[in-house]
């Protein structure tokens, strides 16, 4: 290992960063730009799946691919901060993916949709929240089409979705609201709230307060 200085480069704010917005307005972009920006500061959470790894997708790079019956058992057991259900297949965030990554002395980042935000503001996790809108519903369809992955099924599925989670984006829920019209400058905006927003230990708490658990 070189002597240079692992925390060079780590916002004062150590607390995981969710980040959250509807399918194709450029959440990934934003944050592997981050990633490649800040090299050695921040790791994305991988989440677990019961789902088959597609060609190319690695165990423990892409997701941890997990039977069912583990998935539950793990689910029974509390272990995830966050968990879903899409078609027939479930995804988790795990307590313990987010505190391995933090003892690296990384900043986690979690890529997760709604309800997965509710219930990590529910949790005792204490994080900072991003919402990346669109500058309009026409461009999010634009960019969601251009990226060519969706069937027309899977597009129109994504953009009544979106629907729903802008709503989400506006409700309050988020400490900050980043429109991704230009890219350089949504990432300008981006960099300078993950650097400068949250100061050290003095941090803001969570938009939305986590309701009372036992
Ligand atoms: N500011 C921008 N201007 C133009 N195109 C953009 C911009 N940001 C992202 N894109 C493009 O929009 C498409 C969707 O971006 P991306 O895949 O990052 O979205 P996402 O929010 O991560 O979607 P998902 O939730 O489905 O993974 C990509 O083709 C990307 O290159």
């Amino acid at each position: 290992m070189s002597s240079s200085s692992p925390a060079l480069g780590l916002p004062s704010d150590r607390r995981p960063i969710v980040i959250a917005g509807p399918s194709g307005v450029g959440k990934g972009t934003l944050y592997k730009l981050l990633f490649e920006r800040h090299p050695g500061a921040f790791a994305l959470s991988i989440s677990h799946t019961t789902r088959a790894p597609r060609p190319g997708e690695q165990d423990g790079v892409d997701y941890y691919y997990v039977t069912k019956e583990a998935f539950q058992d793990l689910r029974a057991q509390d272990k995830f901060v966050e968990s879903a259900q899409f078609g027939s297949n479930f995804y988790g965030t795990s307590k313990a993916t987010i505190a391995e990554q933090s003892a690296r002395g990384r900043v986690v980042v979690l890529d997760i949709e709604m309800e997965g935000v509710k219930q990590v503001q529910r949790s005792d996790i204490s994080a900072r929240y991003v919402f990346v809108a669109p500058p309009s519903p026409e461009v999010l369809e634009r960019r969601l089409r251009g990226r060519g992955t969706e069937s027309e099924d899977s597009v129109r599925q994504r953009l009544e979705q979106a629907r729903v989670e802008l709503e989400f984006g506006r409700s309050g829920a988020f400490d900050t609201v980043i429109v991704n019209d230009d890219l350089e400058t949504a990432y300008g905006e981006l960099d300078r709230w993950v650097y400068g927003a949250g100061g050290s230990s003095s941090s803001s708490e969570p938009a939305v307060a986590p309701e009372s658990s036992s």
